[in-house]
């Protein structure tokens, strides 16, 4: 008979069921109060008056496991102190959508040599993340691939949909029966429109094809998530963080009859992908907020160890340590400044 199917499959490898893995590298009682106050107090800040703001700053993605906890015990440290004013949650990011194709991250390809090892990079997630929480820091991360939450999803406390899926179906489903607040970015274009029905969407009960805690095939019956909002992050037509543009998403977001709450992404589109200029849009950012304005209720920043980024693929051995293999970051100086500015530009918020 001809063959019909699985005509450019090479191969399929078989991955441990969620639970397996779960039972493999659970989390503590400890971690599982944590996520689910850093949950609470993130829905405060997004949805009502916890006038904190929400920033959601680290690596581009987290490619070595040394660089990562060192920023990360860096980044708890600075959170403590500035916890009066900004929440802080880390860029724990394993997965990574392209333009055209490149490194996809640590989950899909842990050993970075283009073996894609997906059963080792899903225990690396876990593990790191368990390890990011017992730091007490909030975690969060983009969610690519709809079947990886099965995986991690307990141990992040927000997460975001990207600008290239946000118009997906099958994103905006996922995000239906996730259990942590998630902000859809704009398009990739700069356009609101995705992003405003993904969260009409997501907020709706859906049923999808999925994959069960056992790993079986499923149709996965969601609730609905109310705890939904837009990332602006600018697209090809340039920045959407000026004054201007919050007050049209404003406008959009209330006549869809959606709260205005608004997060913005200082990197990205938002700083033309340089990011020296991200401390420039964090700066307008905050101006906003002590001018008055109540609709933004955070911001995302990509920031590592050392500045810029490194071309990849190169050889392993050759990669410069706490320098980003994806977006270009701010260097840990000046994360520390424009933190500590932010904080005390936030004080006029305080008053009274
Ligand atoms: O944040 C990361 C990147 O902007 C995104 O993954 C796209 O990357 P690429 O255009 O280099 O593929
Ligand atoms: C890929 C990212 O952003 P965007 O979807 O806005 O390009 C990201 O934040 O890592």
């Amino acid at each position: 008979m001809q063959r019909t199917s699985d005509i450019n499959v090479l191969e399929t490898r078989e991955l441990p069921a969620p639970k397996s893995l779960i039972d493999e590298l659970p989390k503590s009682e400890s971690q599982a109060a944590f996520v689910t106050r850093a949950r609470e107090d993130i829905h405060r800040v997004i949805f009502t008056e916890d006038k904190r703001l929400l920033l959601i700053i680290g690596p581009c993605s987290i490619h070595d496991l040394e660089a990562g906890r060192d920023y990360a015990r860096r980044l708890a440290a600075l959170a403590h102190e500035v916890s009066d004013r900004i929440m802080i949650v880390m860029r724990v990011y394993f997965e990574k959508p392209r333009t055209t194709v490149g490194w996809k991250g640590l989950i899909m390809d842990p050993h970075l040599d283009g073996s894609n090892d997906i059963a080792t990079g899903l225990r690396t997630a876990r593990t790191f993340l368990r390890e990011v929480l017992d730091l007490g820091l909030p975690t969060a991360t983009e969610l690519l691939d709809p079947i990886t939450p099965q995986y991690i999803a307990d141990l992040i406390c927000w997460s975001a949909v990207g600008a290239r899926t946000t118009e997906s179906q099958t994103h905006r489903q996922m995000a239906s029966g996730l259990s942590m607040p998630l902000g859809f970015k704009n398009g990739t274009d700069g356009t609101l429109g995705a992003a405003v029905n993904a969260i009409r969407a997501a907020a709706q009960p859906q049923t999808f094809l999925g994959v069960s805690i056992e790993g079986k095939a499923s149709s996965v019956v969601t609730r609905g998530n109310p705890n939904c909002h837009i990332v602006l992050r600018g697209g090809t037509a340039g920045p959407n963080y000026s004054a201007a543009d919050i007050a049209n998403a404003e406008q959009v977001l209330t006549k869809a009859d959606l709260l205005p709450s608004i997060l913005v992404d200082c990197s990205h589109a938002n700083s033309a992908k340089k990011p020296e200029l991200q401390p420039e849009v964090m700066k307008d950012i905050v101006g906003q907020i002590a001018a008055g304005s109540t609709s933004i209720i955070g911001t995302m920043v990509e920031s590592n160890l050392e500045a810029g980024n490194q071309t990849f693929p190169q050889p392993k051995s050759d990669l410069r340590y706490g320098v980003s293999i994806t977006d270009g970051c701010i260097d840990w100086a000046t994360t520390e400044k424009l933190v500590r500015d932010t904080h005390a530009a936030l004080a006029v918020r305080f008053q009274s």
